[in-house]
Formats: C-alpha cells, structure tokens, sequence
C-alpha cells in the first residue's frame, strides 16, 4: 500500500461532496502535506474522469500562488491526491477578520491571484471558481503569500471560445457563463473583479436574496459604489474593478494587462 505505508492521516482540514481533505504526515521525514481523499468506488465514471482531469491540470502547474500537487497515490478503491499543507487558512476568513483589507494589502492580493491567474492561462488553463474560499493563505500575517487551490472545476480550453458548460459559485458567475454563451479565460477575470470588490469592503457587488434577481443585475453587469465606505477608495482601485466587470468579455481586461495597470504596479 504506496500512500498508507509512506504516510499517518492526521486531523481533517475540509469536507468536498465526495472527497475529504486531511493533513497527512510523511512517516520516516515527519514533513507534513493535506491529502484529498477520494472514493474512487462511489463515483461515476463521469466523476472519475472529472477527477482525472483535475489532477492532469495540477500536475502542469508550478507556480509560487498556486497550491502545489506532489503526489497521486491510487489503493483499491482510494486516492489521494497529496498537495501542499497551507496553515493561513482560507481568505475568506481573512477578510471576515480583518473585515476589509488597506488598498495596499488589497492590491499586492490581487496580484498574486492575477499571477497565478495569468500563470493557468498561459497554460489554457481556465480556472472557473475563482472566490475567497479557494483563496488560501500561506500564513496569518498580513500580506503572507496567497495560494490558488481547488481545480475541481478547471478546464482545458480549446481554441477559439467554447460553452464548457454552467459551472461556477453564484455570486462570482459572469455574463457571459449566465447567457450560455461560448466563454474562455476571461470568466476567471469577472471572478477576480468580484474579489477585488469585496477585498476593499468586506461586501460583494452583486447580491440579492433572489438568485435569478441575482443573476439578472449580474448580467446587466449593474454595481454601485455606495456612500459612506467608497468615498474613500481611489479612483485608480476603482478604474481595475470597472476593467475587470465589463460585460462585453471581448472588452474585460486580460490577466496580463491588469497585471501592467497602475493600481498594481504602483500600490
Ligand atoms: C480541494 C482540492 C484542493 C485541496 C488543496 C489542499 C490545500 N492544502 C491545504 O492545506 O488546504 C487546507 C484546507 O483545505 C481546504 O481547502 C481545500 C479547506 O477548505 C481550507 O480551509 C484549507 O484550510
């Protein structure tokens, strides 16, 4: 037995539809990783090659924002997928904590997701549930290293645009995924205008209580700055948001012009 004869399962760290995350401990060096635990007998063979198909996306990554894949080990009916133990826990937390974030620990977040970003589309890697929650921190102090997890969802894109099909977490969906339209990297751009938003207030831009009310301003790709808490963003932080969220995906900002606009560069 390849993983269970190298490794002690430790405590759990997070709960997938059919897959837990634990912290895993290598037997003869003490190192310590998280392992996804997947009971390959439960699934469908749909599910099994969705499975697949993550972790040949994770083994063509190697990037410093990105949550690294190490090993894929397969018993009988289990594998597991050992990736790097990240101790920060998720951004989402963070931003709960700390409640907002300074534009400048806003901006040097934003950048490390848009390198890694820019990184998976490079690669035609197209990420598609890019939010806080898959947003890992290496650690608690502020402006520790942000790492992009979770590719259970990532596709290879083609060519030219493709429908890859409805895919997403509502709140960070984009036009152009809601509309059923051929869509490509750009949809992990919307993604990163949303988190970019809500980084600076702790809120997001589009919200109703009401999904399909919800989804209807997102397309209309209708958000405000509202009074008191935007008064005192800078017009260059609210400039990449307006790049970012432009409905029109022919016109939404790439990953690497977003990584040359001002707010980054000189926050
Ligand atoms: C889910 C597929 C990617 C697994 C990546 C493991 C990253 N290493 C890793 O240490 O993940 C830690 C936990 O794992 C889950 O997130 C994936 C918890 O929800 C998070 O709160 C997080 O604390």
């Amino acid at each position: 037995h390849p993983f269970s004869s190298q490794y002690k399962l430790d405590k759990d760290l997070g709960k997938g539809a059919f897959s837990v995350v634990k912290k895993a401990i290598q037997k003869p060096n003490k190192h310590e990783y998280a392992v996804k635990i997947i009971n390959t007998r439960k699934l469908t063979s749909r599910d099994l090659q969705k499975h697949e198909r993550e972790a040949r996306i994770c083994r063509m990554l190697q990037h410093e924002n990105i949550v690294q894949l190490h090993h894929v080990f397969q018993e009988d009916h289990v594998r597991y997928m050992i990736f790097d133990l990240i101790t920060g826990g998720e951004l989402f937390d963070d931003i709960v904590a700390r409640e907002f974030y300074s534009e400048k620990d806003a901006s040097k977040c934003i950048q490390q997701i848009l390198e890694s970003v820019k990184y998976c589309h490079d690669r035609r890697i197209i990420h598609r549930d890019l939010k806080p929650e898959n947003l890992l921190l290496a650690s608690k102090t502020p402006g520790a290293s942000v790492k992009l997890a979770d590719f259970g969802l990532a596709v290879e894109a083609m060519d030219a645009r493709h429908y890859y099909g409805f895919a997403g977490t509502p709140g960070y969906l984009s036009p152009e995924v809601l509309n059923k339209q051929p869509y490509s990297y750009t949809v992990d751009i919307w993604a990163c205008g949303v988190v970019l938003y809500i980084l600076l207030v702790g809120y997001p831009p589009f919200w109703d209580d009401n999904q399909q009310r919800m989804f209807n301003v997102i397309k209309k790709g209708k958000f405000e700055y509202p009074s008191p808490e935007w008064d005192t963003v800078t017009a260059d932080a609210k400039d990449l948001i307006n790049k970012m969220l432009v409905v029109d995906q022919a016109k939404r900002i790439s990953a690497k012009d977003a990584l040359d606009h001002t707010w980054i560069k000189n926050c």
